[in-house]
């Protein structure tokens, strides 16, 4: 599998570093990348042995079979539909992008169309396969989250002093803080969707982690799980796990058995 690699932050060196020098997915590599800053770009190119693509068309035109965003929420409202209509498979990292439901339809639709598939990772956290198995029969009542991070992991965040920073629906979450909160609505596509996911989020100094603890109550029982992740290293804002549950997507994905 040929990967093409948009966004050259955390969790794209990680995976440039993971899968092409560390070769975590034995013969699959990262063929080229594109982000935004074309020097970053170069630099990455050139430390990983990786194309250099110049824009979107080029990454398009190439032969990889499988793109891997890992870069913006806004990156993926304007080039998924592209990317899809080519063929190629995508994988999400800024899943808020699918909070919208007429983007959401639109990308579904090209998928049937053209036979390419959307790949969406657990990210920084988990029990998505319990909130999928308890809706099955529509009986899933509440699904909530409550994320608590360091202030420099979250805009506007007060250094000295904890502070809920909001409360309210996964909708509204992901409008206000578009790099902090993607975790809200992979939850809440799993479940009830963006509208009835309730989401708090508190900035705290005295934790160094970032930690979400989801609830949920259904027919099923109930669900209580806290991941407490420890962040990228360069990173704050980004847990460690998220990264790592793209790889294990991109592992995953020709599996003849599959779990969850
Ligand atoms: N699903 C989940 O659980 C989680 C999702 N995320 C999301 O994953 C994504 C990646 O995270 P992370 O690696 O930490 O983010 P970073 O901010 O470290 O990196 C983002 C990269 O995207 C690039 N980029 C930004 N805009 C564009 C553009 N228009 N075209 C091409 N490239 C662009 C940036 O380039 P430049 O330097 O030029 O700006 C940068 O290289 C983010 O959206 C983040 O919110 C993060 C954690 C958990
Ligand atoms: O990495 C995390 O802990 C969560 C995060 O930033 C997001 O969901 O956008």
């Amino acid at each position: 599998m040929r990967i093409g690699l948009i966004g050259g932050g955390n969790i794209g060196k990680f995976l440039l570093q993971s899968i092409n020098i560390d070769g975590l997915l034995s013969g699959d590599k990262i063929a080229g990348i594109y982000t935004r800053n074309q020097q970053a770009a170069a630099e990455l190119a050139t430390e990983f042995a990786v194309e250099n693509y110049s824009d979107i068309q080029s990454l398009i035109q190439s032969n990889i079979d499988l793109v891997v965003e890992a870069a913006t929420i806004k990156v993926v409202k304007d080039y998924a539909a592209a990317i899809l209509a080519s063929g190629k498979d995508l994988v999400l990292t800024s899943i808020g992008a699918l909070a919208d439901e007429d983007f959401y339809k639109n990308i579904e639709e090209i998928c049937r169309e053209s036979g390419a598939m959307i790949h969406l990772p657990s990210g920084a956290i988990g029990g998505l396969d319990v909130l999928k198995a308890a809706k099955s029969i529509g009986e899933l009542e509440s699904v909530s989250i409550t994320t608590r991070k360091p202030p420099q992991a979250l805009p506007g965040a007060p250094a000295d002093q904890e502070q809920v920073m909001f409360e309210g629906s996964a909708a509204e979450a992901i409008e206000l803080f578009p790099k902090n909160i993607n975790v809200s609505i992979i939850l809440s596509l799993a479940g009830l969707g963006p509208e009835q996911t309730g989401v708090k989020i508190i900035s705290d100094p005295a934790v160094s982690k970032n930690s979400h603890t989801i609830e949920a109550t259904g027919s099923f029982g109930t669900l209580s799980l806290k991941v407490e992740n420890d962040p990228m290293p360069n990173n704050p804002k980004t847990s460690y796990l998220a990264a790592l549950s793209v790889l294990s997507a991109l592992k995953n994905k020709n599996a003849v058995i599959k779990m969850g």
